[in-house]
């Protein structure tokens, strides 16, 4: 572990600067001895540089120790950002390029919030989503453009290298859990290639793994099961698309996507991990204070857990779960959660 944490700071687009100053507040509140850079990028610089992410930038961003990122993603009406311009050549090019192979997405319903849910009962688990293949990976194109015959194909990636890894890495992660479980989302009964490697891989790795409890489900049904009975999972481990949509609805069942954290990660430490909050740059309530922090705040507790600092980490997650149990009807900006929690740690 480094004596002192080099963190590469990606604030991005719309509220994405918004909530990384209030996480940056807390992370400075817990005394851990960490240094900051700044890094532009982001549809605003884009659109100001042309340059989106070149490899020197990347190069540079490898030296430091981790990553915390806002969110990225300009204006859905620019013409000039259209086709995931942003989104593709910053966030994707970035976790492909510094191998986060598992994207970890843990869902916990902090007591005092609000759940839709009518019985949530004891919800805590995570999603080790796969974060380098999948569909997201920019396999396909189109042909016959512009005619009633146009054919797209966007093809979906599933190495054995891939899928044995992000595999691997959720048995592990079980083994650390109370109830070790492990549950594939695939759709094998349609998608029977890629579904098939996922499932002959889950049955392989989990015969090294005999205390850990195996399960499936296909997709559409863990969707439900996520509303309707979701203390019935501990370790999710899915694809790249699936985890993505997955993890949107988890962040609704467990109090809203403010809440939702995450961790892209290498686990090798080969290259820096980045830490992020679920959701995007929300265009709709970008610049007026309204993003809640509380998933960016909660990102870096999922960074000071990674370097070994348990007891900063602790301290985040108490100061969050405390200010959850006491938000009522009145609105606060996010500067004001910020500075709560923030005070909050810096107390304990
Ligand atoms: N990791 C990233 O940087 C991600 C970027 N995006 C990008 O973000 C842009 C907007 O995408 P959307 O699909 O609208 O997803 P989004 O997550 O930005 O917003 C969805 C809804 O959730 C609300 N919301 C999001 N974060 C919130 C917060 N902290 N507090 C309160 N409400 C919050 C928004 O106001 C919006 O109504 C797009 O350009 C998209 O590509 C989307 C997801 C992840
Ligand atoms: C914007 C996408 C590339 C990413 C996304 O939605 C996610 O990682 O949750
Ligand atoms: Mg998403």
């Amino acid at each position: 572990m480094p004596s002192q944490i080099k963190l590469a700071v990606i604030p991005g687009d719309g509220i994405g600067p918004e909530v990384v100053t209030e996480a940056l507040k807390v992370l400075t509140a817990t005394s851990v001895d960490v240094s900051t850079t700044e890094f532009p990028f982001g549809a605003s610089y884009y659109l100001k540089t042309g340059t989106i992410l070149e490899d020197s930038d990347i190069d540079e961003l490898a030296q430091h120790d981790a990553i915390l990122l806002g969110a990225v993603g300009g204006d859905p009406r620019d013409p000039r950002l259209t086709g995931g311009i942003i989104e593709r050549g910053l966030l994707l090019k970035l976790r492909f390029a510094l191998d986060h192979h598992v994207n970890l997405r843990p869902t916990t319903i902090f007591s005092g919030v609000t759940s839709p849910l009518a019985e949530p009962g004891a919800v805590d688990f995570v999603v080790v989503r796969e974060g380098t293949e999948g569909p997201y990976v920019g396999n396909g194109g189109r042909i016959r453009t512009g005619t009633a015959h146009e054919i797209a194909t966007e093809v979906s990636i599933n190495t054995a290298f891939g899928v044995e890894r992000v595999v691997r890495f959720a048995f592990a992660h079980a083994m650390g859990r109370e109830r070790k479980k492990v549950t594939l989302v695939h759709k094998t009964n349609v998608l029977t290639h890629a579904g098939g490697l996922w499932q002959s891989t889950v049955d392989r790795v989990a015969t090294e793994f005999p205390e850990v409890a195996v399960d499936y489900l296909h997709v559409d049904a863990a969707t439900i099961f996520m509303v309707t009975q979701p203390s019935t999972f501990d370790v999710i481990v899915t694809d790249n698309l699936f985890g993505d949509i997955l993890t949107d609805l988890a962040a609704a069942i467990s109090g809203g996507i403010g809440l939702a954290a995450s961790g892209n990660l290498n686990p090798s430490g080969e290259f820096p991990s980045m830490f992020e909050p679920v959701h995007g740059s929300a265009p709709d309530i970008a610049g007026k204070q309204l993003a809640d922090p509380t998933a960016a705040i909660l990102s870096i507790a999922l960074l000071l857990s990674q370097f070994g600092e348990t007891d900063a980490a602790a301290r985040v997650n108490a100061a969050v779960e405390a200010d959850l149990s006491t938000r009522g009807a009145t609105a606060r900006s996010t500067a004001e959660i910020g500075s709560a929690i923030a005070d909050a740690v810096a107390q304990n």
